[in-house]
């Protein structure tokens, strides 16, 4: 089959993007989000959401390259592979750069005290990494949670959007359409895989998409978060 048929096929997770589209919207259009793409945001919430998510980042590494060795085991296209190196590649570039920002920011990240929410999010990353967790699941619950960021920011770039200047370079990390192309591709390794699978996991992995969606919210939430 040619690539771009591929690319066309409406997949699993397409249809779930319409079912669950609530949920969707709700992980991608946070008022987190709209604040940015209003202009109204407020920088200490910003700061908040910066630390967190460094923290959260960070947590990521040991889950993708837990994806990546179940490519490796159960994958029957070689490709998925290095799709999935280069998002670790990313995760590096992703940690220079929190890096770099806080200290425009003044954030200390050494201090940064990770959130409940975060904590949450951090520990069902963990629990995808068990041996048990099939490599459908996991490769859908990391397509979900980086096309929760890629919409979001891409969101904030639009021509009628008000993001200040100072944040475009933050939302340009994930809103950019290389990132776009990159979810693009872990869109369609997750719709391959679970064509594949048995109904028991395409439900699983149902499951997990739904409970990413959550955990997004949950994380935006934390930028309004008194503690
Ligand atoms: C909470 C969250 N979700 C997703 C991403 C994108 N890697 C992130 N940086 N942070």
């Amino acid at each position: 089959m040619e690539k771009h048929e591929k690319t066309n096929k409406i997949g699993i997770v397409d249809k779930w993007l319409k079912k669950h589209s609530v949920a969707y919207s709700g992980a991608t259009r946070h008022p987190f989000i709209h604040s940015i793409r209003h202009g109204t945001v407020d920088l200490s919430s910003f700061k908040r959401w910066l630390g967190q998510d460094y923290v959260f980042v960070r947590a990521s590494v040991p889950f993708l390259a837990s994806v990546l060795l179940k490519a490796w085991k159960e994958s029957d296209d070689s490709s998925d592979v290095e799709v999935i190196l280069g998002g670790l590649a990313a995760f590096n570039d992703e940690l220079a750069w929190f890096k770099k920002e806080a200290s425009k920011w003044d954030v200390s990240l050494s201090d940064v005290v990770p959130l409940d929410a975060n904590l949450r999010y951090c520990s069902f990353l963990e629990s995808l990494m068990s041996s048990d967790i099939e490599y459908t699941v996991a490769i859908t619950a990391f397509w979900a949670s980086e096309t929760v960021y890629q919409d979001s920011f891409a969101h904030c770039l639009e021509d009628n959007s008000n993001t200040p200047e100072e944040l475009r370079e933050t939302c340009e990390r994930w809103g950019n359409d290389g990132f776009g192309q990159y979810c693009l591709s872990l869109r369609e390794i997750a719709n391959r895989s679970l064509e594949k699978a048995p109904a028991d996991v395409v439900s699983k992995a149902e499951v997990v998409f739904l409970r990413v969606l959550e955990y997004e919210v949950e994380f935006w939430n934390m930028s309004h978060a008194e503690t």
